[in-house]
C-alpha cells in the first residue's frame, strides 16, 4: 500500500445481518488531500468512516488509515485521528473552555484552547455550560473537539449540519487553515458547496456501491457540465438546449428573435445538479 496514502480502502464490506450496508468499496485519499465521501441518505457513508475510525468492524475488504488496520489501531495511532461524529457530544454542566481543556489533555501536541474557540467563533460562549449551548454551537463545539488534538488525519461527518451561514464560512476557514498546515480530510456532507468549496477529490457512493470518483470539478465526466441555454419561444414555450458552443447558439436564437431572446440565461450544471443526476440514475437501474 502506497506511503502517500493517508487511507487504503479496497474491496470494503458491511452486512448488517442479511443488509448489505456497504457492497464492495475502492478508494485512496491522499496526504494532505481533503477528500469528500458523498452520497443520499443511507447510502453507507457513515458506516465506511465508523470501519475507519475503528468504531465499526468490518465483513470484508482491506483497511489501512495512516498505516494501520483500525480494527487493530491502538491509543497512540487513535490519538492521531481527529474526530467529529454525526452525533455530537453530551450536554453536561461543564463549560466550552473545561471541556475544550479536558480534552487537549488527551493529545501529545494540542492546539491552544483559546485559538480553537476563536476558530469555531466560540470565545463568547467560554464559561457557559454545554447544556445552555443552541444546537449549532455545540456542533461547533464538536468540530473544536475534533481539531484540539492536532490531527493528522481529520474525519467530519456533516459538520455544519445547523450551522448559520456565517457560521459555514467560518467553518471553511478553519478547514482551508488546516488543510495548509497538511492535515488530511475525509468530510462528508448533504451541502454540495461545501463539497465543491472545500475538497480536492469527491466519491458519490449510492446503495453500498461507488458511482463516481474524481477531482471535484470533473465529476459525472464532460458530458455532464455541459452548459445549458434556456429561454422562452414568442408564444412563451420554455425552451432549453445543451451545447457545447453556448454563444452560437445564443448569436442563432437572437437573429431569429430579431433581439434580444425572452428570459435568456447560459448555465453551467453545478456540482448538485451532476450529483442528483449520478445517484437517480442509480435509483432508476435498481
Ligand atoms: N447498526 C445498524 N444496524 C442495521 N442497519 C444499519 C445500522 N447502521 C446503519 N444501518 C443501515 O445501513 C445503511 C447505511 O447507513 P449509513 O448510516 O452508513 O448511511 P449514510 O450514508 O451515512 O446516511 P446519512 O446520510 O443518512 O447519514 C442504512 O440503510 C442504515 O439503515
Amino acid at each position: 500500500m502506497s506511503s502517500d496514502s493517508a487511507v487504503t480502502v479496497r474491496g470494503l464490506r458491511k452486512s448488517y445481518g442479511s443488509f448489505d450496508a456497504v457492497r464492495g468499496i475502492d478508494f485512496d485519499i491522499r496526504r494532505g488531500e481533503t477528500f469528500a465521501l458523498l452520497g443520499p441518505n443511507g447510502a453507507g457513508k457513515s458506516t465506511t468512516i465508523e470501519i475507519l475510525e475503528g468504531y465499526r468492524d468490518r465483513s470484508a475488504g482491506e483497511v489501512s488509515v495512516l498505516g494501520v488496520d483500525p480494527a487493530a489501531g491502538g491509543t497512540r495511532w487513535k490519538a492521531r485521528l481527529g474526530i467529529v461524529l454525526q452525533t455530537g457530544a453530551e450536554a453536561t454542566n461543564v463549560t466550552v473552555r473545561e471541556q475544550l481543556a479536558h480534552f487537549a489533555r488527551f493529545y501529545p501536541s494540542p492546539r491552544d484552547v483559546d485559538e480553537v474557540m476563536a476558530a469555531v467563533g466560540l470565545t463568547e460562549k467560554a464559561k457557559a455550560r454545554l447544556r445552555s449551548l443552541s444546537g449549532g454551537q455545540r456542533r461547533r463545539l464538536d468540530v473544536a473537539l475534533g481539531v484540539i488534538g492536532r490531527p493528522e488525519l481529520l474525519f467530519l461527518d456533516e459538520p455544519t449540519t445547523g450551522f448559520d451561514p456565517e457560521a459555514r464560512h467560518r467553518f471553511w476557514e478553519l478547514i482551508r487553515s488546516l488543510k495548509r498546515e497538511g492535515t488530511t480530510i475525509l468530510l462528508t456532507t448533504h451541502y454540495l458547496d461545501e463539497a465543491a468549496q472545500l475538497s480536492d477529490r469527491a466519491a458519490v457512493i449510492a446503495e453500498g456501491r461507488l458511482v463516481d470518483m474524481g477531482a471535484i470539478d470533473q465529476l459525472g465526466g464532460a458530458e455532464a457540465r455541459v452548459p445549458i441555454v434556456r429561454w422562452r419561444e414568442a408564444d412563451g414555450t420554455p425552451r432549453s438546449e445543451r451545447t457545447d458552443t453556448p454563444a452560437a447558439l445564443v448569436a442563432q436564437l437572437t437573429a431569429a428573435a430579431g433581439g434580444e431572446p425572452s428570459d435568456l440565461e447560459v448555465i453551467r450544471p453545478s456540482l448538485e445538479d451532476v450529483y442528483l443526476d449520478l445517484v437517480q440514475r442509480v435509483g432508476a437501474e435498481s
